[in-house]
């Protein structure tokens, strides 16, 4: 892909498309209506300032709310090319464009890279952002078979893995698996304004694992939740109606510890939650993996955690996933590590061998 790139909306997203495509040899220009944004973008190496010059492919990473106006300025302003948008809703957007460029229409694509972070701006972008991600293109009645091409080869150029889906089929399926996981995570998030200090203060890997994503931008995220209301509507149904069932069964034990069938819909509720998340794809789109751990106590000092990685890599063995926590106040801290099966005993006698101490 040698094309001229016009990135529009140069912050998280529109960033990391810039440098991603700018290292691959392609050429980037760059246009956001804060120019702190677009210079921004400019020195973190995402491409050159808006230069006027006609683009092959222009990509919109503005927000969902203004998409379709800037998609539809796009077309209206660049005749000969093809116009696609990053925003995580992909049906409004294309009603959106269908209203106001009806003539353009066939030249835009909708597309979503399911890859992002939970910090916005230009500051938190990565050129490996889309590494190994997933790219849904959604192609619509009247879109040129070259628009869906150009995307393709983009998102190939990024690192992603295209894929297809219509607009609705897209938008039902981020319901579940990225806007309802938003909210669960915001409103789990929010219960921890409340309890004392001391309470907080106990929060493990767990809870850190569920709000991750609290830290989202409540700006973005309202726009994205409005936009893709309807269907997101059903799937909060059910979410309540499970928390219901959680709650009648904790209603019925506290008030008669005796009660029979509160536990059966306690326990069904967890193991259906372990039949979700086993169907959680991993690394790369491929079957889920399930990684061996070891935890290692790390000294709370500079260079212990370079050396534990050394040691690891010296045993010969790759580190699939890490994660990190450290005791409040304590001079340790626990490095968990994630091996493929086959790995953890060698590991284990390596890293006891080297005098780290470890357990499971
Ligand atoms: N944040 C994430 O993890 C992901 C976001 N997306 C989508 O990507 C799009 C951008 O999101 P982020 O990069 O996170 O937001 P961001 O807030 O980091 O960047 C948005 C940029 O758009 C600019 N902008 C706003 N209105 C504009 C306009 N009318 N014309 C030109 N530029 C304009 C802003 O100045 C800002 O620099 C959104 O539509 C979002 O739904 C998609 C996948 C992941
Ligand atoms: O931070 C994460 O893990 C995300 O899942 C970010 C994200 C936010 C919005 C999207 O439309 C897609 C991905």
């Amino acid at each position: 892909m040698t094309e001229h790139v016009r990135v529009v909306g140069t912050g998280l997203l529109g960033t990391s498309i810039g440098i991603a495509l700018s290292r691959k040899g392609i050429r980037v220009s760059l246009h956001d209506i804060s120019p702190t944004a677009v210079a921004l973008a400019r020195d973190l190496g995402a491409g050159v300032v808006d230069d006027d010059t006609a683009p092959d492919l222009v990509v919109v990473a503005a927000p969902p709310d203004v998409a379709g106006q800037v998609v539809a300025d796009e077309l209206e302003r660049w005749p000969d090319a093809f116009v696609t948008d990053v925003a995580s809703v992909k049906a409004t957007v294309l009603d959106d464009v269908t209203a106001r460029a009806p003539a353009h229409v066939g030249r835009y694509v909708g597309s979503h890279p399911m890859a992002g972070r939970e910090r916005s701006g230009a500051v938190a972008a990565q050129a490996d952002l889309f590494e190994g991600r997933t790219w849904v293109i959604c192609p619509h009645d009247r879109s040129a078979r070259e628009a869906h091409d150009l995307v393709r080869r983009m998102a190939l150029a990024a690192g992603a893995v295209p894929t297809v889906m219509g607009a609705r089929e897209h938008d039902a399926a981020v319901a579940t698996v990225s806007h309802l996981p938003q909210v669960a995570a915001s409103l789990v998030a929010a219960r921890l304004r409340e309890v004392p200090e001391d309470a907080v203060a106990l929060a493990g890997q767990g809870v850190r694992d569920v709000t991750r994503i609290a830290a989202s931008d409540p700006l973005l995220w309202t726009q994205i939740l409005a936009a893709n209301a309807e269907a997101l509507l059903p799937v909060v149904d059910h979410l309540v109606a499970d928390l219901d069932a959680v709650r009648s069964a904790l209603q019925q034990v506290a008030h008669d510890r005796a009660t029979e069938g509160a536990r059966g819909v306690l326990a069904q509720a967890i193991a259906h939650g372990q039949l979700g998340r086993a169907r959680i794809p991993g690394k790369h789109g491929a079957p889920p993996t399930t990684y061996a751990t070891l935890i290692a106590v790390i000294p709370d000092e500079p260079g212990s955690l370079a050396r534990l990685f050394a040691d690891v890599g010296d045993a010969g063995v790759s580190i699939e996933d890490v994660r990190i926590e450290h005791a409040r106040g304590g001079p340790v801290g626990l490095a968990e590590l994630y091996v493929v099966p086959a790995a953890i005993e060698p590991l284990r006698e390596a890293l006891v061998a080297a005098g780290w101490n470890v357990h499971d």
